[in-house]
């Protein structure tokens, strides 16, 4: 990576952890990562979900028609782990290349999760295959009793369900999704196995306070909930120490107005058009630009074992104003444009034009 006080030149980015919808939405999300990102992992949780391996070859598909002309995006499919799933279909879809990965949702804890797994030990036989054949569990990591407090349910998931999944699949490739807590970066950081974590825009800028700054704000609503400011801070420390076991995952969640502004408002938030702007203002405040490039291009492609990319990207210091509304072709109905993260603020790195 090169830097100077005003240009910065880095190997192209990946993002493992992406979630781009489908239908009309798909080509109007899809653009703005595919523009900066060279591949991304992409979440599974469609409805109904990808649990086959034709479902992910035709999602694939149907991601590849909506990629910009003249782009090149690979989009690293996933499968999502139900309580019936046969091993096989694993094994399958990861020796021929179509499943880079499975999710493990526990059953309702974010959106589209109401067929993931009920119970994690009706699942062993899936993640002992797995294990065999090296491939990467992703997981949502919370727990979905409703008696543990919403803000705890990182941390008890850890305690309760993956530490005992670990000792007893202890060659079991995982990664943590979205960590918001200090809990989760001591558990991966300091870890004996093969674990590593993805870390949001969103958690490194916000706490929790967000979603109650002078009212109930559902655009700062995601899961795992953003949580207190020292978590926050403990997360920046992580994501900008250089350490292979942390990488970019934006968790990129677009939904609409009508669903966000809703007595029941979805979970998620919408980073991918200022995403990479968003983490480098970040590594920027924490002094800490010379090593985003390892987070950014190199420790995920390293942890699932692919090829770093060859390709570079640039970005200038230049400000740059983050719109209020995102249209993102669907009818132009306002409600179903979706608001980007940082709407209304200006951000002081941009990507060159090239
Ligand atoms: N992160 C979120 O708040 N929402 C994600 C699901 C997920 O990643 O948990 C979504 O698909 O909307
Ligand atoms: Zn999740
Ligand atoms: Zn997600």
């Amino acid at each position: 990576m090169i830097a100077s006080v005003n240009q910065i030149s880095l190997l192209k980015p990946d993002d493992w952890h992406l979630h781009l919808r489908d239908g009309k939405i798909l080509k109007g999300v899809l653009s703005h990562t595919a523009d900066v990102f060279c591949r991304a992992i992409i979440m599974p949780n469609l409805d109904p979900p990808i649990t086959t391996l034709s479902q992910a070859q035709e999602y694939k598909k149907r991601i590849i028609q909506s990629i910009p002309k003249g782009v090149s995006f690979t989009p690293l499919m996933t499968a999502y782990l139900t309580d019936d799933m046969p091993a096989n279909v694993l094994e399958r879809g990861f020796r021929e290349g179509v499943f880079h990965g499975a999710k493990l949702y526990p059953a309702n804890v974010t959106t589209n999760s109401s067929y993931g797994v009920t119970d994690i030990s009706k699942v062993s036989n899936l993640f002992e295959t797995m294990e065999r054949i090296g491939m990467p569990l992703l997981i949502h990591g919370e727990v979905t009793d409703f008696n543990v407090d919403v803000f705890d349910r990182e941390a008890v998931f850890i305690e309760r369900h993956l530490e005992p999944l670990l000792r007893t699949f202890s060659s079991l490739k995982v990664v943590l999704e979205h960590i918001t807590t200090i809990d989760a970066i001591d558990f991966v950081e300091k870890s004996e196995f093969d674990i590593a974590a993805t870390i949001t825009p969103h958690h490194l800028h916000i706490n929790r306070n967000a979603m109650f700054n002078g009212g109930l704000r559902s655009d700062f609503y995601c899961l795992p909930t953003a949580k207190r400011e020292i978590h926050r801070i403990a997360l920046r420390q992580a994501a900008t120490s250089g350490k292979p076991c942390f990488f970019l995952g934006t968790d990129s969640a677009p939904h609409t107005r009508r669903f966000k502004e809703s007595s029941c408002g979805c979970a998620g938030i919408f980073n991918a058009p200022f995403a990479l702007e968003s983490y480098l203002k970040v590594f920027e405040e924490e002094n800490a630009l010379d090593r985003f490039e390892a987070f950014s291009s190199i420790n995920g492609a390293t942890f699932y074992g692919l090829p770093l990319n060859t390709e570079r990207i640039t970005l200038i210091r230049k400000d740059i104003s983050v719109p209020q509304m995102i249209d993102v072709g669907l009818d132009g109905d306002p409600n179903d444009f979706v608001k980007p993260f940082h709407s209304g603020e200006t951000l002081r790195w941009a990507i060159e034009d090239v």
